[in-house]
């Protein structure tokens, strides 16, 4: 009947007018899956400099996560890698491109490890905790992101109390975990990771050729079989519920240059190749003889460039 079509196609359009209008005065939950690739990956690319791997992995599992509209799983990603190399930053974008507000998204929770469980005494009250937390968020968003800070100072065991969350189950309790994303960042196995970009680096060779598959291995086994990694004979990574995991390579001195010209344009001035150099000469670089990475990646970038501005 013309009539009740007419009538239904308005209030399909109105409906959606109304939660379009909603969501510009008040954020929401992203309901549709869907993200701008092009936009994540030009992003990573002007902003993220010397992770040639850490960005393909990031941006495909991201972008393939948030395409399928019944995932079996939700996303686990775990960054590893040198203090300074990206990992907090990438993961900003990530949310950014996800949630405009970013990390301030009400849809985007952090944990700091040594911030929110300090104590090892209170550990089963943390788990509670954790569980209480998520379970209460995603209830709200089940489009959440939940990114994990210093994983590697977070006390044995205390990881586990998410590993249900992270599973196949369809439903737990009545919701479904399957379409949060779960970030983990820590500094284990960073010495791994600098190895393998030294080797390169001594045999003359491209830090682009650097094979995810060698790397990824590693790192888990390093994960799991290191006490200090908070991934220490994890359920996590023994029964396979963590899907990338994400290594960060050390910086070098170009790299370094680049962080000090994106943070001179970022505060609206004319990039000045002496001052670039200079900062980039004050920063210190390791192992010893060679002097070829960061020792605090770009970390410090914006603090000493200060001393020139
Ligand atoms: N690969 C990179 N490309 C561009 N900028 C970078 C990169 N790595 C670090 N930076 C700059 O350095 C700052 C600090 O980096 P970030 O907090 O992401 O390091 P991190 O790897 O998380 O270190 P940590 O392990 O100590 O937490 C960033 O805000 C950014 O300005």
């Amino acid at each position: 009947e013309p009539i009740t079509l007419t009538v239904g196609a308005l209030s399909v359009v109105g409906g959606a007018v109304y939660y379009g209008l909603q969501c510009y005065f008040q954020e929401c939950c992203f309901q549709n899956g869907a993200i701008n690739s092009t936009a994540l990956e030009l992003d990573f690319d002007s902003n993220i400099f010397g992770q040639h791997l850490a960005k393909r992995v990031i941006l495909k599992g991201v972008t393939g996560f948030m395409k399928n509209k019944h995932p079996k799983k939700p996303l686990t990603l775990s960054f590893h890698g040198w203090t300074g190399t990206g990992k907090n930053y990438i993961s900003q974008l990530l949310a950014r491109n996800i949630y405009g507000h970013g990390t301030e998204s009400q849809f985007v929770h952090q944990f700091v490890a040594t911030l929110h469980f300090p104590h090892a005494s209170q550990i089963d009250k943390y788990k509670d905790q954790l569980q209480a937390w998520i379970k209460g968020n995603v209830s709200n968003c089940e489009r959440s992101i939940f990114i994990f800070d210093e994983v590697d100072k977070m006390h044995p065991g205390l990881i586990d109390a998410i590993k249900p969350f992270l599973d196949y189950y369809e439903q737990l309790e009545g919701i479904s975990y399957r379409k949060c994303i779960f970030i983990f960042l820590s500094n284990a196995g960073g010495e791994i990771i600098s190895k393998l970009a030294l080797d390169f680096w001594k045999n003359g060779k491209k830090r682009e050729d650097i094979n995810l598959f060698e790397v990824e291995h590693q790192l888990s086994l390093a994960a799991f079989n290191n006490k200090d990694s908070g991934f220490w004979h994890s359920g996590l990574i023994d029964k396979n519920l963590i899907d990338f995991f994400v290594p960060f390579l050390p910086l070098e001195f170009q790299h370094v240059k680049m962080c000090v010209r994106a943070e001179l344009r970022q505060r609206g001035y004319e990039v000045d190749e002496e001052i670039v150099t200079k900062v980039a000469k004050e920063m210190t670089y390791f192992p010893k003889d060679e002097n070829v990475f960061s020792v605090k990646g770009c970390k410090v970038v914006s603090t000493k460039l200060e001393y020139y501005l």
